[in-house]
């Protein structure tokens, strides 16, 4: 007996009707790990995904098609870009029988950095995240990016006979985008906004650099916010975003803290 012979004779409840007349916003599958590609600049990197995915129930069906997630993982072909992410929504939404559905992924994402002034090269670590939304048949996907990077206290520098503090930083984008743009190139974007940026690896004549690079170019958490965003407003690919800062204060117990929404689209 093959699988589709067993199927014909097990109960399918799940397609049994149901008549309490509610409607299920999101139903799925959540924390799913599975292994995806994600493309870049010049290849792909494999990394680990950890999956949310959920569709829209009418309120007479009984239960979604679990499994069906899961195949559609297991069907997963060539990297992931914003294009092919879009793609896999629509597969989703079709497979599930659903009118609109939700796919939020996120990963550790690998860049291979060079040193400032030794050309040492090192692999920085990012969080990185995909969001997929179909509502209504209009697709919109999101790519987060948390980005930790330096920053110098301008007030610090200013009233003190030497030294500023200065604290690692991080800086959270949450950008929704029409036409593809590589994660690589929204970090690097980014990090060019920070008084500094982070490397895994520095040898001395680089940590000088790095410390004196900050120190030439201090920023408040609200310069930081202000910066991107003026980097993400030139960007015609991105239509609208949400962009957070957290600096872990190196004199304080507490971090300060900013946040810039901006829609293009005047929403
Ligand atoms: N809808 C629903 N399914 C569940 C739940 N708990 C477990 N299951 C799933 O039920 C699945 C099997 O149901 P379906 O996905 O409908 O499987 P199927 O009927 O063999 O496959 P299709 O014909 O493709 O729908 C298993 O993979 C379980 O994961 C639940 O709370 N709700």
């Amino acid at each position: 007996m093959n699988t589709r012979d067993h199927n014909l004779t097990i109960p399918d409840v799940q397609s049994t009707v149901d008549t309490r007349r509610v409607a299920i916003q999101r139903v799925g599958v959540k924390g799913v790990r599975y292994p995806v590609t994600i493309k870049t600049a010049d290849a792909a990197q494999p990394t680990i995904g950890s999956w949310n995915m959920y569709v829209h129930l009418p309120e007479q069906v009984k239960g979604t098609h679990m499994s069906r997630f899961i195949a559609l993982l297991e069907g997963l072909e060539g990297p992931l870009d914003v294009h092919s992410f879009g793609d896999l929504m629509r597969k989703m939404v079709t497979l599930l029988d659903a009118d609109s559905g939700r796919i939020e992924l996120t990963f550790p994402y690998f860049i291979n950095k060079t040193a400032p002034v030794s050309g040492v090269q090192s692999l920085m670590d990012y969080e990185v995240g995909l969001t997929g939304e179909i509502k209504q048949g209009v697709l919109e996907v999101t790519l987060k990016v948390m980005v930790p990077v330096t920053s110098l206290c301008p007030c610090s520098k200013q009233i003190s006979a030497y030294g500023a503090h200065n604290q690692r930083s991080h800086i959270t984008v949450n950008a929704v985008l029409e036409g593809d743009i590589l994660v690589d190139e929204l970090i690097a974007r980014i990090e060019a906004q920070a008084s500094c940026e982070l490397y895994g690896l520095l040898k001395r004549p680089d940590e000088k650099y790095v410390t004196e690079r900050a120190y030439d170019n201090p920023k408040f958490v609200e310069d930081l916010v202000r910066d991107v965003a003026v980097a993400l407003n030139n960007e015609p690919r991105i239509v609208a975003y949400v962009l957070e800062a957290e600096n872990f204060e190196s004199i304080h117990n507490h971090s300060a803290y900013a946040l810039i929404e901006h829609d293009k689209r005047g929403k």
